[in-house]
């Protein structure tokens, strides 16, 4: 996971759509404490998936809340070069959208790159790794794998997804690699042998007895992951 002088590092972001959206900053500030790096939000708009949850106003309040927060936001939307603005407006750090959700991939890589936010490519459970070509992952900060379908938290991980995680792992050393969903302490191992170095956790997180360890299990998963690959 380490190329030339630069190495992968393990990034822990909980998934916001686990939390009380009642207290939502609270709650995010909570698993910062933690020890989170991120917090995933998940913003889906009723298109792209049958679910409705937060939209840029919602994100603002939060970094409003939370100046130094990264919000790390999964665009589940039918138009992802629409929201690019609003999301950076309200102070998103990274911006992932969908691969299924457009026919003009680059384009929304450079709106997003020229409102100053990370550009990440999500792949929905049946979309292979070959769709992504090198030209397009030159442009990428990250690739996020689904082992869930998009759509609702809760979900049972999908491990038939970690030989996609390991071919990209394979093809590119050195990109930040995510999994959603179904993911926590008992299924990191898998993600992680695969190569992923960015956990998303909404349940195993915010539904955690002990939070802390939660977060601590998976990142001594990664870290353990990547000293074991670059000794
Ligand atoms: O993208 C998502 C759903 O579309 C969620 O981020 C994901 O499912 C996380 O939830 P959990 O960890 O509870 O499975």
């Amino acid at each position: 996971m380490c190329g030339g002088s630069s190495c992968l590092q393990s990034i822990i972001a909980p998934s916001a759509l686990a939390s009380d959206f009642g207290k939502l900053a609270s709650e995010c500030q909570r698993v910062l404490d933690d020890g989170a790096d991120w917090l995933h939000m998940d913003v889906m708009d009723g298109h792209f998936v049958p679910n409705i949850t937060m939209g840029a106003p919602v994100l603002e309040w939060v970094k409003k809340a939370i100046p130094d927060i990264k919000m790390d936001c999964h665009m589940m939307v039918a138009n992802p070069l629409q929201w690019v603005e609003p999301v950076a407006k309200a102070g998103g750090y990274q911006y992932t959208f969908h691969y299924e959700a457009t026919d003009d991939h680059m384009a929304v890589i450079k709106e997003i790159k020229k409102h100053g936010m990370r550009a990440a490519i999500a792949l929905n459970p049946s979309t292979p790794a070959s769709v992504l070509s090198d030209e397009l992952i030159a442009q990428l900060d990250m690739v996020l794998v689904m082992t869930v379908w998009p759509g609702k938290g809760g979900q049972k991980f999908m491990p038939e997804q970690m030989p996609k995680l390991r071919n990209l792992r394979e093809r590119y050393a050195k990109l930040d690699l995510q999994v959603d969903g179904g993911v926590g302490p008992k299924t990191i191992d898998e993600c992680t042998q695969s190569g992923a170095n960015v956990a998303v956790a909404g349940t195993a997180v915010f539904g955690a007895q002990d939070v802390k360890q939660a977060i601590l299990d998976m990142r001594k998963s990664i870290d353990g992951q990547i000293a074991k690959e670059y000794k």
